[in-house]
């Protein structure tokens, strides 16, 4: 247990449900009447988180993610099983939870840090930093319920995450921020994290999820259906969402007899594809100089969804004249193409594509969206072959193509058909390539040698164009 920041065993949570109000008040009198549906919103969960790891929940509305949290933070006893948690837990659940709407910002700063085991002096100390992150300017000393939700949130995360927390428990709040706080209060989680602290993380945000978590939990009505790898895990979640009705508990229960990844072994599974977007492509690079095709290299994770009135066929990656090819070099063009072969009368007819990292994070992709390219109506037994034209701007690394088919069919806009890692390809290394990253910006480097007299004195600016004088 000593590894384990928090371990559930077995943890079931039944709510009483009271159709009316004054149910609750009958049965208060008439002890012997109960007025109550049971509700159980957890079933027999049971999950380890070791030290430093940071788990992402999933699943949809009313899965039970946020009852599992607050039993983890202790606001909810469970009806049944037990847990453990080690370690100083700083929560960041509802909107502004914790905090007093009468008091002020500052005053709740001082409330809420004492709750979570600071002292006095101690938050003192740490004051000008929360306010600074907060960044809530003369609102630190107005009362808490003239604050904004954005507010809220500015204001709770600062203070949830000064603590130093061994635990860190964040629930979707963040969605709340702009951009660019939620930039920084992500900066903070991977400094956490860096410092060793285990952070459960409840996002809606399958990207999220996967660039944070070393694994994820999918709930599915208060079951833990899988704990795995974030991509993997996700990748199931999203099956589950658009499985169509009659196959719904199939693919339940395919996701429940799926191992989960041990939680000591946050790597991905040997059946994925393994390389990092750095990957050389090490065993499978041709001796050639210029794109190839190599028969091996073909995702071993292949989701396609129930297809509902189109499959689609062949998804590969053409060059403009025409070779299949799957090892492609940056910077140049190629086509990204499959066909979609039509089996029921389908309108407002959409296709879509999407690149992402061994990781599952999205890099970027098309759709048809806007009305002008829709295609009305298409007949059964009509296959259409899609095109999308793209310039290969990624560093050397291996990459994954999902491709989509939306439209109305039986009167239901939905997926007609979806694949997901569908395809994949290598961007080849090149020697004299100094781009890092994933995307390649095409940055151009200059370097310029500067005299005594245009280096900059401290207080002064940059040397202007004009001041450069030799060019290197
Ligand atoms: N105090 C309560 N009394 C009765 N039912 C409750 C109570 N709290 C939660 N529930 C029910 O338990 C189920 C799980 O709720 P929970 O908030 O944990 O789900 P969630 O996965 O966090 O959902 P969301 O993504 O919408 O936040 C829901 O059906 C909810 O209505």
């Amino acid at each position: 247990m000593d590894d384990l920041a928090i371990s559930v065993h077995n943890v079931s949570k039944c709510f009483r449900r009271y159709q009316h109000p004054t149910d609750r008040l009958k049965e208060l009198l008439f002890p012997s009447q109960k007025k109550y549906a049971e509700f159980w919103a957890l079933r027999n969960v049971s999950l380890e988180v070791p030290r430093g790891q940071t788990l992402g929940i999933v699943g949809r509305n009313g899965s039970g993610k946020s009852t599992l949290l607050q039993i983890i933070v202790g606001t909810l006893m469970p009806t049944s099983g037990n847990l453990q948690v080690n370690g100083r837990i700083s929560a960041l659940l509802e909107l502004g939870s914790g905090f007093n709407p009468e008091f002020t910002g500052r005053q709740n700063v001082f409330f809420s840090g004492q709750l979570l085991g600071l002292t006095k002096p101690e938050i003192e100390e740490r004051f000008d930093d929360i306010a600074g992150f907060a960044d809530i300017g003369d609102f630190i000393d107005q009362p808490a319920k003239t604050y904004s939700s954005g507010m809220f949130v500015r204001l709770a995360f600062a203070v949830a995450t000064s603590v130093d927390p061994d635990i860190l428990v964040v629930d979707e709040a963040l969605a709340v921020g702009d951009e660019a706080f939620q930039r920084r209060c992500f900066s903070r989680i991977a400094a956490l994290q860096s410092q060793g602290s285990t952070t459960l993380f409840v996002s809606h945000s399958a990207s999220k999820v996967v660039e944070l978590c070393d694994r994820a939990l999918l709930l599915d009505h208060g079951e833990a259906l899988l704990a795995h790898e974030p991509k993997f895990t996700i990748d199931r979640y999203h099956k589950l969402i658009y499985a169509p009705p009659d196959r719904l508990e199939s693919f339940r229960q395919e996701i429940r007899n799926t191992p989960d990844l041990p939680p000591d072994l946050p790597q991905p599974l040997a059946a994925e594809p393994s390389p990092s977007p750095t990957d050389t492509g090490e065993g499978t690079q041709s001796p050639l100089d210029e794109d190839f095709y190599d028969p091996n290299l073909i995702p071993k994770n292949t989701i396609s969804y129930i297809p509902r009135g189109a499959k689609i066929l062949n998804p590969h990656i053409e060059t403009p004249a025409g070779r299949i090819v799957n090892h492609l070099t940056g910077r140049k063009d190629y086509v990204y193409t499959y066909q979609v072969t039509f089996y029921k009368t389908a309108y407002r007819v959409r296709f879509g594509m999407l690149v992402k990292t061994v990781s599952g994070l999205e890099l970027g992709g098309a759709s048809f969206t806007a009305a002008s390219q829709e295609i009305e109506r298409v007949d059964p037994n009509t296959t259409i072959e899609v095109r999308f034209d793209f310039r290969c701007l990624l560093n050397p690394g291996a990459y994954f193509l999902n491709a989509g088919v939306s439209g109305t069919v039986d009167g239901q806009f939905t997926y007609l058909a979806r694949g997901i890692d569908i395809a994949m390809f290598r961007v080849r290394p090149e020697s004299d390539s100094f781009a890092s990253g994933i995307v390649d910006l095409l940055v151009n480097p200059h370097l310029n040698l500067l005299t005594d007299e245009s280096v900059p004195r401290p207080g002064e600016g940059f040397p202007s164009d004009s001041a450069r004088v030799e060019s290197l």
